[in-house]
């Protein structure tokens, strides 16, 4: 048997918050190395250079200094992704900067994951950033958080302080809408509880942190009810062979479609029915979320890029009028009435802010109704008025079909991404 995880493992996408030193590259380089995901030579490397600095032992922070150095020069790369397999599971990491003002960073980073993990310092407790990276992965509907409960070792492993900061977070986070939230006392630095379990902490009854994220079920994080296909690309070779092929390619963003399935096509609302449905590797019976396929469809029908396959049955809101939670990314603030792309699944329009309905503070929860100037990393409650009708549902409901993006046709800057209400 093959220790190599196969095309076919499991991926599951994490992300790390944490204040500034709390030990994000300390636990991710504790997490490679223990669980064998680093290389000798890159082990030696950092060996090195631990001793060419004069630290104690090896710091395993530089694993991920080569990213770190990378983020620091410029903005665009300022969420760095990192990849490791075990046996069990694939995982991409999206490392983003703990600095205060970085909310941005971390939507980016997280706006796919499966799961958060919040840093917290054992002797600093629940912070400001805390809550924050906390209602930032609600609002991101992140489905699993981890609280890296961090530094044990500086407090003697002491029970107590891990439960009062269990305690804090959980007083806070009831008012928050996360499904699934796991505490871990840990020390990165020593690797207590991240791959190996701790004899340091024999009161705790909870699973190592790889152990968690090997064995978390991502499988019900997508949705396999409402079907959705937003088509991407028509495809229509011009050749002999294949002269009567029509096929609609696209990633299923929602629902099971199957073969013989009676679907709907939005705008048009034409319907028809699903007659073959193709991938790379062939054809296949049925296909879900995120199975990139290609629909070939029993009757032909005027589809394009933008459009969507449903069941009848069951629509996504079809309208102009939008309203979203919206994170402002840009350096200049968001112009009320101003005018931008807006960019849903495959589709692109264009969009005016009709109205800033309030601005949120984050850190207190409380929604400012006065001052409505939305400036970078803030986020805002907006309705938005779109040049064509975009097929949305709720964020809650469904992840893809559920956001936007803004982007500042002038410079082509991404300025801000909306989650659906
Ligand atoms: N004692 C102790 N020190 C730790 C632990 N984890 C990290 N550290 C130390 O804390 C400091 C910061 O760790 P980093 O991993 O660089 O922190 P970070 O959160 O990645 O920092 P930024 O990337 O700058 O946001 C380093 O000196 C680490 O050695 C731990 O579990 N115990």
């Amino acid at each position: 048997m093959s220790l190599l995880p196969t095309e076919h493992t499991e991926l599951l996408r994490f992300t790390t918050a944490g204040s500034v030193d709390d030990g994000k590259s300390t636990l991710i380089g504790r997490l490679l190395y223990d669980s064998k995901s680093i290389f000798e030579d890159q082990y030696e490397a950092i060996t090195k250079t631990s001793e060419k600095r004069g630290e104690v032992g090896v710091n395993l922070a530089l694993l991920t200094d080569g990213l770190k150095a990378e983020r620091e020069q410029g903005i665009t790369i300022d969420v760095a992704y990192r990849y490791f397999a075990t046996p069990k599971r694939k995982f991409i990491i999206a490392d983003t900067p703990g600095h205060i003002q970085y909310t941005r960073n971390m939507v980016t980073g997280a706006s796919t994951a499966n799961v958060a993990l919040i840093l917290v310092d054992a002797r600093q407790g629940v912070v400001e950033q805390t809550r924050r990276h906390a209602f930032i992965a609600s609002l991101l509907q992140i489905p699993h958080i981890i609280v890296c409960i961090n530094k044990m070792d500086l407090v003697d492993f002491d029970e107590g302080a891990y439960n009062k900061i269990k305690e804090e977070f959980q007083s806070f986070s009831h008012k928050l809408d996360v499904k699934d939230i796991d505490f871990i006392p840990m020390s990165a630095l020593l690797g207590d509880n991240v791959v190996d379990r701790s004899e340091n902490t024999p009161w705790y009854e909870g699973s190592t942190l790889l152990y968690s994220l090997e064995n978390v079920h991502i499988g019900s994080d997508n949705n396999f009810i409402d079907c959705r296909f937003p088509v991407q690309t028509v495809i229509r070779p011009y050749s002999d062979e294949f002269h009567d092929y029509r096929g609609y390619a696209g990633r299923v963003a929602g629902g099971v479609f199957k073969k013989g399935d009676k679907v709907t096509v939005l705008p048009s609302g034409f319907t028809s029915t699903i007659k073959k449905i193709d991938t790379f590797d062939g054809e296949v019976q049925e296909a879900y979320p995120p199975m990139s396929v290609t629909l070939l469809l029993e009757d032909e029908i005027d589809i394009s890029r933008g459009d969507m396959i449903v069941r009848e049955n069951n629509q996504p809101e079809n309208g102009q009028d939008v309203e979203v939670m919206l994170c402002w990314f840009n350096e200049r603030p968001l112009q009320p009435r101003g005018k931008y792309a807006i960019m849903h699944t495959t589709k692109e329009a264009r969009c005016m802010i009709k109205e800033v309905r309030y601005r949120l503070d984050i850190n207190t929860l409380h929604r400012d109704e006065e001052n409505k100037t939305v400036e970078m990393n803030d986020i805002c409650r907006v309705l938005l008025r779109t040049t064509a009708p975009l097929f949305t549902d709720s964020y809650r409901k469904n992840r893809i079909t559920g956001s936007i993006i803004l982007v500042d046709e002038g410079t082509n800057e991404t300025v801000a991404a909306g989650m659906v209400i």
